[in-house]
């Protein structure tokens, strides 16, 4: 299958799906969006498959979340980028989706990290959400299982104050498993997904559905939200966010609320 955005390898057990935008830190369109859910699709349910790694190119960027340089996205979807697919597939597909956090994971970068089963970063990574300062929010499993994770108060402050945090700060947060030098990143998950491949796929798949059950209620929070989000980006408020960004200026969104 041909790929425009990203980058799908599949190597003795292991599909690797590298989003390949770094020129745009890896954030994703509705087109890498569609790609995403189509490599998911194929690893997912591809019996020579045991794990799936997620990861960015390059060493600056896992991803950095919705591309914000063309303003609004047209894609399918309720806010015009197919998020909630994706999102859902991370979570249906049958075996452990490793987030191999190489560098920035920012905003819907850091609720992909959120999502996968399992994260190994660089100690060079940088998490955190941005949403709130670009006039946006990812109102699911961005924030519901992000507190799940990280507890209650910690995902409200990330949410709230869209700080970064260091990879060890990620790592006592809970927001990540484990975190190595950049040059052993490779071979830390590589030494993961072995240790994985050598289970019964059977009881991982198990495994997974059954962690999942637990917080499924996310995934109906996240649908309803999104159809209040689509409202909120025809504000003024929200285009506040983007044209900010992309004028390199701090936005001011106080003149704008209604
Ligand atoms: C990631 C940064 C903190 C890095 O800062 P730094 O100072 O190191 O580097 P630069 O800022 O100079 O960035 C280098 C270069 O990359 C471009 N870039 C970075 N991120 C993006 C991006 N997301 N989109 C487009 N371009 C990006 C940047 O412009 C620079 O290019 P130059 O040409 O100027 O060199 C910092 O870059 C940063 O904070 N980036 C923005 C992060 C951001 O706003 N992300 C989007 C948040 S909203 C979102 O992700 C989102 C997720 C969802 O799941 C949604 C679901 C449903 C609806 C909406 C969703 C949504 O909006």
């Amino acid at each position: 299958m041909e790929f425009k955005d990203i980058i799908y390898t599949e190597d003795n057990g292991v599909a690797t799906i590298t989003i390949n935008r770094p020129q745009v830190y890896n954030a994703f369109t509705s087109n890498t969006c569609e790609e995403l859910i189509q490599a998911f699709s194929l690893a997912g349910y591809n019996k020579d498959v045991g794990v799936v790694v997620l990861t960015g190119t390059g060493d600056k960027a896992f991803c950095t979340g919705s591309d914000q340089s063309g303003g609004r996205h047209k894609g399918r979807g309720v806010v015009g980028l197919p998020i909630e697919e994706l999102q859902s597939i991370i979570r249906d597909i049958p075996k452990p989706v490793i987030a191999r956090v190489n560098g920035y994971a920012i905003g819907g970068g850091n609720v992909l990290v959120t999502l996968c089963d399992l994260a190994i970063a660089s100690e060079t990574a940088q998490l955190g959400q941005v949403g709130p300062k670009v006039g946006s929010v990812d109102p699911g499993f961005g924030t519901a299982l992000l507190a799940r994770l990280a507890g209650d108060k910690r995902a409200r402050e990330i949410w709230y104050l869209c700080r970064r945090y260091s990879a060890q700060q990620a790592l006592d947060w809970g927001l990540v498993n484990a975190v190595v030098p950049a040059d052993q990143l490779d071979a830390e998950v590589k030494k993961w997904c072995d240790e994985i491949l050598q289970m019964s796929p059977t009881a991982i798949a198990l495994a997974k559905r059954s962690f999942n059950m637990d917080n499924e209620n996310i995934r109906g929070i996240g649908a309803f939200a999104m159809q209040a989000l689509a409202m909120y980006y025809d504000t003024e408020e929200s285009k506040e966010g983007g044209n900010a960004f992309r004028e390199k200026r701090k936005p001011e969104f106080r003149k704008y609320v209604k």
